[in-house]
């Protein structure tokens, strides 16, 4: 199921939290989507879902906007805010309860309870569950209608390295169903891992809709040691690289990625004994890309009147 974002738009009085935001998230893959405090990431995805309605433009899950199917629990699941249930109610409770308006069984209840490691405190009151089990739990929740599609706002907030590692494995599964994922996160680094797609936002505006091995790979130096540095140069150069040769051996390259310069080396049947990432990392080029677009950047001068 598609994922579309035609021409979003949300205001809060004067203030434009998404801007004309035109995108399209396919299924298969686990889309990233990253953008720095305040981008309008969770304004964009409750649009997706209709728990925000739009200033201007549309967005459509499986061609149709979400509220507007007759099982949307089917279509989409959420996880959009790890306080949405009731504290004095058990995950098993709250479960049966949104199984009944979807006709689901309450065997997928306890199947989804399985699914997030919560069968043991399934009937305990989730009030006193922590930050990890709530997500958790909000997951059950959004796998419930075994939806074509996943949406998820900061899923890993609260997990530890092991949970985090569960949900890389347990999304990267989902999609690999063919199903749709869109999660965000302030984790670059653990996306980088997760998704094979990004979708970079900055005060409210698509900076960025691309590969993750491009997004990763893109301005990012890299230094080669190889058998020819000249013929390299010269071949990287015809595929759009920006080289800088050292020595006979070694060559800055930039504009491609490590995939693309170990290709192009194979082509030109040059050796290539290291490629070592030089400086910037996947928060820098993040951190570059968004810079205009960063709303509360600390001053490091501090402000004064
Ligand atoms: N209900 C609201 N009323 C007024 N302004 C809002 C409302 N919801 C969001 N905003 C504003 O819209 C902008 C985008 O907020 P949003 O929460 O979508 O960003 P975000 O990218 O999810 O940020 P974060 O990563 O900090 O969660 C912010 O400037 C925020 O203050």
């Amino acid at each position: 199921m598609v994922i579309q974002a035609e021409g979003l738009s949300k205001r809060f009085g004067d203030r434009t939290a998404v801007s004309d935001l035109t995108f399209t998230v396919r299924p298969g893959y686990v889309t990233g989507f990253l953008g720095p405090n305040g981008a309008g990431k969770s304004t964009t995805m409750r649009m997706l879902v209709g728990l925000d309605r739009p200033s201007e433009g549309r967005a459509t899950i499986a061609g149709a906007p979400f509220v507007s199917h007759a099982a949307p629990m089917r279509v989409a699941g959420a996880l959009l805010d790890s306080s949405f249930y009731h504290p004095g109610r058990s995950p098993r409770t709250h479960l049966r309860a949104l199984a009944l308006t979807h006709g689901i069984s309450r065997r997928r209840v306890d199947e989804v309870l399985e699914i997030v490691g919560l069968s043991e405190v399934a009937t305990k009151r989730a009030g006193g569950f922590s930050l990890g089990m709530r997500q958790r739990f909000g997951l059950a929740t959004a796998l419930l209608g075994d939806p074509g599609t996943l949406i998820l706002d900061e899923p890993f907030n609260g997990l530890d390295p092991e949970g985090i590692r569960w949900l890389r494995d347990l999304l990267q599964g989902v999609a690999g169903e063919g199903r749709t994922v869109m999660v965000s996160s302030h984790l670059l680094s653990e996306m980088s891992e997760l998704a094979d797609r990004v979708l970079v936002i900055g005060r409210g505006e698509l900076i960025a809709d691309t590969t993750m091995a491009e997004f990763t790979g893109r301005g990012r130096v890299f230094r080669v040691t190889c058998s020819d540095a000249l013929l390299l140069a010269r071949a990287l150069r015809a595929d759009g690289g920006d080289c800088s040769q050292l020595s006979a051996r070694t060559l800055d390259v930039s504009g491609v990625s490590r995939d693309g310069i170990a290709f192009t080396a194979a082509e030109q049947a040059i050796e290539v004994f290291e490629v070592l990432p030089q400086g910037r990392s996947l928060e820098e080029t993040f951190v570059q890309l968004t810079q205009d677009a960063v709303e509360y950047r600390g001053s490091a001068k501090g402000g004064g009147l």
